[in-house]
């Protein structure tokens, strides 16, 4: 097969269970498909979205709409802290577990980074929790809630990923022994028009992740790279976005993906 009929062949598939959206199309993994007789397909689906996309969109994951609310909810909440509650989150120490990323210049690139960005270890909870803010009061029952049903759409995808590969559901999993979680909350203040050209969410990266599960309020922003072309993902409600991260991509040399978030209004992931 050429180059050209591979790629119109890899479209038509994908043509049959994607989602359009405002200029492109991302794949559309339905989760619920995977526990029923339509899993082999559902598994290349998700196999030919990691290798010739590197990212895809997933429903029916068994989030709720209640725990995405709780969690941006409580997201936008931590941000809204006074300055001298966050700063506390602040820190050079690379042995913390938490820590607060704040707004800053690029001085080579002369751009203003206007992400601030929460990230902290979450799993296995009790190790971790203590640590956890406990302003907003809601922050910790929610991020227990919300990232306990994450784990579980990680397992999920991870065991698809595996099978689509040709080897035992269980097969990175093991590879990864017991690996951790962490959660990345993100507010991306708004900017003035005309400081647009020189503000970014977060500059042009692939994840250091096995895989990332993002989770984004209604505000369009984020972009991921296909084919040499930014696309904008806009918001399909109740779906999350699914990239394969650095670390899956080491494990097996085929998976890929870049994103990228440039925004001018207030939005949250
Ligand atoms: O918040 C977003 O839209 C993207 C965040 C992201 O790419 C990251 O934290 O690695
Ligand atoms: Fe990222």
């Amino acid at each position: 097969m050429s180059a050209m009929e591979s790629q119109l062949a890899d479209d038509e598939l994908a043509a049959s269970w994607g989602a359009d959206i405002s200029d492109g199309f991302i794949p559309l993994i339905d989760m619920e498909e995977l526990q029923g007789p339509r899993r082999p397909e559902i598994v290349q689906q998700i196999g030919h979205a990691c290798q010739h996309y590197s990212f895809f969109l997933v429903k029916n994951h068994g989030i709720s709409e209640t725990n995405m609310n709780n969690i941006l909810g409580t997201t936008s909440e931590f941000f809204k802290l006074p300055e001298q509650e966050k700063l506390k989150f602040c820190t050079n120490d690379p042995n913390k577990s938490i820590k607060l990323f704040m707004g800053f210049k690029d001085e080579i690139q002369n751009v203003f980074i206007a992400r601030e960005s929460l990230r902290f270890r979450t799993y296995p909870f009790e190790d971790y929790v203590n640590e956890w803010p406990a302003n907003p009061p809601s922050l910790r029952k929610d991020v227990m809630e919300y990232c306990t049903i994450v784990k579980r759409v990680e397992f999920a995808l991870l065991e698809a990923m595996s099978e689509s590969l040709g080897l035992e559901k269980d097969y990175i999993d093991k590879m990864l022994y017991n690996h951790g979680q962490k959660i990345s909350m993100n507010y991306y203040p708004i900017c003035q028009e005309q400081d647009l050209e020189f503000t970014r969410g977060v500059r042009p990266h692939t994840d250091p992740s096995i895989i990332t599960i993002l989770l984004q309020d209604n505000v369009p922003g984020y972009k991921v790279l296909n084919n040499c072309k930014w696309v904008d993902v806009g918001h399909i409600p109740n779906t999350l976005v699914v990239h394969v991260g650095d670390l899956l991509q080491v494990i097996h040399f085929i998976y890929k993906v870049m994103m990228n978030t440039h925004t001018h209004i207030l939005r949250y992931t």
